[in-house]
């Protein structure tokens, strides 16, 4: 029986959308597999009723399959459904971890990135491995068709989850099929500092990067009271705001020791919109880690 602890992550950070991801601190799902015949698994946690345990609708199920590894899996979940933190995701990096262990695979973390993102595909129709790769590797990760490049990096940050439901099918129905070229160049001036953010530690660079006018526009309006958490987390003294993944997250860059003050100013703005949320005051953290064997 191997145990594994994979991470919630953020992905698109703003200007990356679909390279761009970091693994946070918390929440995270711990996924445990034991050898069997055939693959079968159990749910539960956090929204653990809207989780398919048919082995082909569930990312931990459709990595079995990949790596002919079945087993029997239970996942208690930490990272809420369609939260845009990555919830699918940690499932199929925690198991793709964890059946590397128990069946003695041999792949390597980078490996088992492409294997975690085929789980994704399943579910979303497209294996972008934007949450997987952090997940999986930790820290700040840029995922393209050729290369997954990996930064350790320190930022605090403050993830709000409301209680909306928004699929990453749905949200990705709603982004623009083209950008014009002044919104490139600012596209690749935001992407170009907020890495330079990361391999400094430097929550500045990497708030003032997560500024984009190309997807987070047509995302925000899927989450009521987006504007208004925005303004509220960079009045607390946030350095930048951005739709965490597909949404309805929105994850906030702070300062050291600010995400507290942060986190009180968006749940706040929520609730003066009618939306009940929670929020996880955390930073840049590390990958998938095996908790017992
Ligand atoms: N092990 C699993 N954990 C969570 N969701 C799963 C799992 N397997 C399948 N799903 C399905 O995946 C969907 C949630 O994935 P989705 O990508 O929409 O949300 P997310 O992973 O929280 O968001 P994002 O990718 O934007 O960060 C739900 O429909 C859920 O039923
Ligand atoms: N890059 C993906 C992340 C969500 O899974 C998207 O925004 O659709």
């Amino acid at each position: 029986m191997v145990t594994v602890r994979a991470p919630a992550t953020s992905a698109n950070l703003g200007c990356g959308f679909d390279v761009f991801g970091l693994a946070l601190e918390r929440p995270a799902d711990i996924v445990r597999v034991e050898r069997a015949e055939e693959t079968t698994i159990e749910v539960t946690g956090v929204g653990e009723q809207y989780i398919p345990t048919e082995p082909p609708k569930n990312t931990a199920g459709v990595v079995a399959e990949e790596l002919g590894t079945p087993a029997h899996i239970r996942i208690n979940k930490g990272v809420r459904p369609s939260s845009g933190l990555g919830s699918s995701a940690a499932s199929a990096a925690a198991a793709a971890v964890a059946l590397n262990e128990l069946y003695d695979c041999g792949l390597t973390r980078r490996e088992l990135v492409r294997v975690a993102a085929e789980g994704e595909a399943a579910v979303s129709g497209e294996a972008h491995a934007d949450n997987v790769a952090p997940s999986i590797l930790g820290g700040f990760t840029m995922v393209t068709d050729d290369a997954i490049t990996q930064v350790e990096a320190s930022i605090p940050v403050v993830a709000c989850l409301p209680e909306i439901v928004v699929s990453t099918r749905d949200a990705r129905r709603v982004v623009p099929q083209s950008v014009d070229i002044d919104e490139l160049v600012d596209t690749v001036g935001n992407a170009a500092t907020l890495t330079a953010g990361m391999f400094r530690d430097n929550p500045e660079l990497v708030g003032t990067g997560l500024e984009d006018g190309s997807v987070t526009g047509s995302r925000a309006s899927l989450i009521d009271g987006f504007d208004a958490v925005r303004t509220a987390a960079l009045d607390a003294g946030a350095t930048g705001v951005a739709v965490s993944g597909a949404g309805p997250s929105v994850l906030a860059v702070c300062h050291d020791d600010g995400q507290s003050a942060v986190a009180s100013a968006m749940l706040d703005a929520f609730s003066d919109a009618d939306v009940e949320a929670r929020a996880y005051p955390t930073a840049v953290g590390g990958g998938a880690t095996i908790e017992r064997r």
